[in-house]
């Protein structure tokens, strides 16, 4: 049985101020039965961890340099994450693919960043619309988890989170059918290379456009284990009802 999990991306979104966001959150959340995240951005992890302490609610990075240490102006290590109180980090968002040319192969370095310094690394994949219209939705998702996912990943180290490109922060969903169809897919190629344990242990995440108005449709969908959620993780109440959602699925 897998654990769910409700997964809050800020993005570049927050100052001090939205703290207060989380705390609302982490107050409605002493305990959960399902796994709750939150990614806000660098500049607050540290005080984000101090004020989540005691809290279902766990933080996470958003991105991580592939090294442990070095000459990376600018770059934040996995270990140094670790050390600021996450206990995740996001790798290969397509908006660091995007914006800042992340390939496949950087992103399973960036993996192995993570498990080396004790952290859960939620990988991400998602196609273009261009893709999706070419017909070769399938075809782009298995190649991007087959070279993003380091051959030691396994399910208390790895979770996939399926966006498609032209769903985040657009307002647009794929069909219920359509997010079946690229879960299921991603299930099957996990098990194919990592076995029945490992393929059928790691949680898949839906992120795209999640609301609380689609939020229960979308988790009572074929193998999706809980959102990967942008937009609607900026506000408590939001995502509180997200995460009702997925307790109740
Ligand atoms: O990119 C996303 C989460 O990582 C999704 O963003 P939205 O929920 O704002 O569409």
């Amino acid at each position: 049985m897998r654990q769910k999990l409700a997964a809050g991306n800020w993005k570049m979104n927050g100052t001090a101020d939205a703290l207060s966001e989380l705390n609302e959150l982490t107050q409605g959340y002493p305990e959960a039965s399902v796994d709750i995240l939150i990614c806000p951005p660098a500049t607050l992890i540290d005080r984000a961890s101090e004020a989540a302490a005691g809290s279902a609610v766990a933080i996470g990075g958003q991105d991580c340099h592939a090294n442990v240490t070095g000459a990376h102006t600018g770059d934040i290590s996995a270990e140094m994450l670790r050390d600021a109180g996450a206990n995740y980090v996001i790798i290969g968002h397509s908006e660091r693919r995007d914006d800042h040319g992340e390939t496949s192969e950087l992103i399973a370095a960036k993996a192995t960043a993570a498990y080396n310094a004790g952290l859960i690394a939620v990988v991400c994949c998602g196609e273009h619309l261009s893709t999706r219209e070419d017909g070769k939705t399938l075809e782009h998702i298995g190649t991007q988890i087959a070279e993003s996912l380091p051959d030691t990943a396994n399910a208390d180290t790895t979770v996939i989170a399926y966006e498609p490109v032209w769903a985040i922060g657009t307002g647009l969903t794929p069909t219920l059918e359509q997010i079946a169809e690229v879960h299921d897919f991603i299930r099957a190629e996990l098990v194919k290379r990592f076995g029945e344990k490992i393929g059928n242990g790691i949680r898949l995440l839906y992120g795209g456009s999640v609301k609380p108005a689609n939020a229960a449709e979308i988790f009572a969908t074929s193998n999706v284990d809980g959102a990967l959620v942008g937009g609607a993780s900026l506000k408590a109440a939001d995502f509180s009802a997200i995460i009702d959602a997925l307790v109740a699925a």
